[in-house]
């Protein structure tokens, strides 16, 4: 039976949670649990192969499966089919995305595809796609928010999260802040074009948002707990995501900030650290205390301006100026667009450039 996960009623969430110190050895124990054998495609890049698909590769070896490793370089629909095609290949029972999160939406969207379970194994705490049924996908150019099955199982290593570069967790931070401009963009939608808005998925990404505020001064590199801590919100930002069918509760006019400037920079910066910046001058539009977002951001370590971002203060204005056109069916309080003095004086005013 093809299942509608259009369906409104249709909450996709995983089934096993491990966030915890040295997790990643439970990862046959999981199989078991799941019932999952044969053979794994592994999909992950060539940096996080070897902080964790190598040892995963070995483990499911251990477990008595057969372990095959595609590498991924960009997150596109060709790179989706690659993996597509591997996974055919190899005849592939199940998929896991080790890594970033362009490997786990490549594995997420691929296996959707397949109709094969997968399993999300996050190297860093970046960005809340560990946990989402969406995949971000560039098609034709395009940044796309693609329906996916959420994974089966999320295993969050904390001793691997928490050595990465903290770049990467302050970058998740500035991905689950964005959530209180990106319900405000949702709720505006509501009211201007009669949009579905979901009182309850909302509410849940505010927490989570206000969570990682008020621990702002606590998330710290190294501390295994910082990482247990936005882990466990940048799931729930997951779920808040499968609960209103859309990425609606996470993502908003900043997150087409981010995408703009994704397309536009020479030079783009992660993900989580332009949403973070986003959300700083989209709050200033919504008439919101963008000072408690740029001083949550400034306690964490993440970006608060252009400097900061390494992008050009030329690119900050003309992705403010091509922000409205990303995903030009969501709407948010960018409206049909900023004209260039707006653009200018938000980007000011919010000391996001000089
Ligand atoms: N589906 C969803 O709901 C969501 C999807 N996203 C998407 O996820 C992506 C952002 O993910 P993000 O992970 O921030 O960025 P990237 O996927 O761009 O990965 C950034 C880099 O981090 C490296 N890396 C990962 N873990 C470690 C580590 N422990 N130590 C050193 N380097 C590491 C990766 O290496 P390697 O080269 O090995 O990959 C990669 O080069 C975007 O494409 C965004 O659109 C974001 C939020 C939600
Ligand atoms: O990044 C997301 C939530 O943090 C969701 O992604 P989209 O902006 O692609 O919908
Ligand atoms: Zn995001």
């Amino acid at each position: 039976m093809t299942i509608n996960k259009n369906s409104a009623k249709w909450m996709q969430l995983p089934r096993d949670v491990l966030v915890g110190h040295g997790v990643l050895e439970e990862i046959g124990d999981v199989c078991r649990d799941l019932k999952m054998k044969g053979n794994a495609l592994i999909v992950t890049g060539s940096t996080t192969k070897n902080i964790a698909g190598k040892r995963v590769s070995n483990l499911l070896e251990s477990a008595g499966c057969s372990a095959e490793t595609v590498l991924t370089c960009k997150a596109t629909t060709e790179d989706v089919e690659k993996v597509v095609e591997n996974a055919l290949e190899v005849k592939a029972n199940f998929l896991l995305g080790v890594g970033s999160g362009r490997s786990i939406d490549l594995a997420k969207l691929a296996s959707t595809r397949l109709e094969l379970p997968f399993i999300s194994v996050p190297t860093a705490a970046s960005h809340d796609g560990i946990a989402s049924s969406r995949a971000s996908i560039v098609d034709n150019g395009r940044s796309t928010s693609a329906e996916a099955q959420a994974p089966i199982a999320v295993i969050a290593d904390t001793e691997i999260i928490s050595a990465a570069p903290f770049r990467f967790l302050a970058a998740g931070c500035g991905d689950i802040i964005s959530n209180y401009t990106a319900v405000l963009d949702w709720e505006l939608a509501g009211r201007l074009r009669n949009e579905y808005f979901g009182a309850y998925a909302a509410a849940l990404s505010r927490m989570a948002a206000r969570v990682i505020i008020e621990c702002a001064d606590s998330i710290k590199p190294e501390h295994e707990t910082s990482a247990r801590l936005v882990v466990k919100a940048l799931v729930s930002n997951g779920v808040a995501m499968s609960i209103a069918g859309s990425s609606r509760p996470a993502s908003g006019s900043e997150h087409m900030f981010s995408h703009a400037l994704d397309k536009i920079a020479p030079k783009p910066a992660l993900h989580g650290e332009q949403c973070g910046v986003g959300t700083i001058m989209m709050m200033y539009l919504h008439g919101g205390n963008w000072q408690e977002i740029r001083e949550a951001l400034k306690k964490i370590g993440a970006p608060v301006n252009a400097e900061e971002l390494g992008i050009e203060d030329k690119y900050i204005i003309e992705a403010l100026l091509h922000a409205h056109s990303i995903r030009p069916e969501r709407y948010t309080i960018l409206g049909s667009g900023l004209n260039p003095s707006a653009a200018e004086k938000v980007a000011r005013i919010t000391k996001v450039i000089n």
